[in-house]
């Protein structure tokens, strides 16, 4: 197959657990590249069917949506066909990739080193956004969430710990020690809705040694192994070897299937009153929601964005054709019992 361009197309890829931060930090990164003519393009990836993060990229950035799995896994192989085809139409500059927050990077950097074969790109920066608060909850409790932020940060060639807002001093020391622990090499920013210094993303910056270290060093802190995703617990070795083994292993196991999502339709308006009752008694098992609603009692349509109790509701003129629906991501929480609710949210729809 011939190759895209004369140079190497730098690819920045956002990592980070679910509702961290990524897409916070994706439009800024976007801000950045257009104040300096740069064209940019995104490869959005979303465990549900709809991509809702895509409404807030501004609508001239080309963007490819891989829905409904996990770049890491289940729809890992059409990672370098997607960048492929976005490079051939678009002749971007630099390409973002924000992946799930369930997907674990090292299978991303292997998808990305594959399309390597056939296009000219350089994988420049693992920027991982570490959610300050849900990590230090999560190290106490331990379990498989926790082991693949772990491996999320200890892939990263830049660390953003965000969401300083909601850890009291104390915390926030603690927070870094343990990402520290983790990864004491890559630089660490602590932040608020991810404002930082973007240089990072500059095109002439982050030489790929860098990269290549970081993925030394995850092979060396974890026995040459490591755990793919969350619910992906079949070690793989990377050091050698590969190809057939590993696909082979995939095939069988890595499906995220503990993390189970939930997408509903709206058939039309609901009552902003009721849907804010049923997100605040959402079960703790979910912890990321987010969807595009119309009230019957307001005016305006809104997107509503939900992450570890906290809930967002942003006044949104969507573009395009775009449904009322609402996404639910969490680990064993009944289905059928939140999908009960949001029927009769519907059929009650004056609250
Ligand atoms: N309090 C607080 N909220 C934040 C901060 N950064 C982001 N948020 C909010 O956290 C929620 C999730 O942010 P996103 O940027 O969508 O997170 P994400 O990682 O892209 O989420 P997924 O795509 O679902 O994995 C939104 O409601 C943000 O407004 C922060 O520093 N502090």
């Amino acid at each position: 197959m011939p190759v895209s361009s004369e140079h190497s197309i730098p690819v920045h890829l956002l990592s980070g657990f679910l509702g961290s931060g990524k897409t916070t930090l994706l439009n800024q990164v976007v801000d950045y590249y257009k104040a300096q003519d740069v064209k940019v393009a995104i490869i959005m990836n979303e465990l549900g069917d709809v991509n809702l993060d895509g409404q807030f990229v501004e609508g001239d950035v080309p963007m490819a949506e891989m829905l409904s799995g996990c770049i890491c896994c289940t729809i890992r192989g059409d990672l370098s066909i997607e960048l492929k085809e976005l490079i051939d139409e678009h002749q971007p500059d630099v390409v973002l990739i924000e992946s799930t927050g369930a997907a674990n990077p090292m299978e991303i950097i292997d998808a990305v080193t594959e399309a390597t074969l056939f296009m000219r790109i350089d994988l420049r920066t693992i920027a991982t956004v570490v959610d300050g608060p849900e990590l230090l909850e999560r190290s106490r409790r331990g379990g498989k969430t926790f082991k693949l932020m772990q491996d999320q940060i200890r892939c990263a060639t830049d660390l953003i710990v965000n969401k300083a807002d909601k850890l009291a001093p104390e915390e926030l020391v603690e927070v870094q020690q343990l990402v520290r622990e983790l990864n004491a090499f890559a630089p660490l920013t602590v932040t608020v809705r991810c404002v930082t210094d973007l240089s990072i993303f500059d095109l002439a910056a982050a030489p790929k040694a860098r990269l290549d270290l970081a993925a030394e060093r995850f092979d060396d802190e974890s026995g040459g192994k490591h755990v793919c995703g969350a619910n992906c617990n079949h070690d793989h070795d990377h050091d050698h070897d590969h190809d057939h083994d590993h696909d082979h292993a995939h095939d069988e196991y890595s499906s995220h299937s503990h993390v189970m999502t939930l997408t509903h339709y709206f058939a039309g308006p609901i009552n902003s009153h009721a849907f804010e009752e049923l997100v605040r008694r959402l079960p703790q098992e979910v912890y990321r929601a987010k969807g595009i609603v119309t009230f019957t009692d307001t005016s305006s349509r809104f997107l509503f964005q939900y992450a570890y109790r906290e809930v967002e509701f942003i006044r949104i003129t969507p573009q395009g054709d775009v449904n009322d629906v609402a996404v639910f991501i969490g680990e064993h929480f009944s289905k059928e019992a939140l999908q009960h609710e949001l029927e009769e949210l519907e059929q009650n729809r004056l609250g």
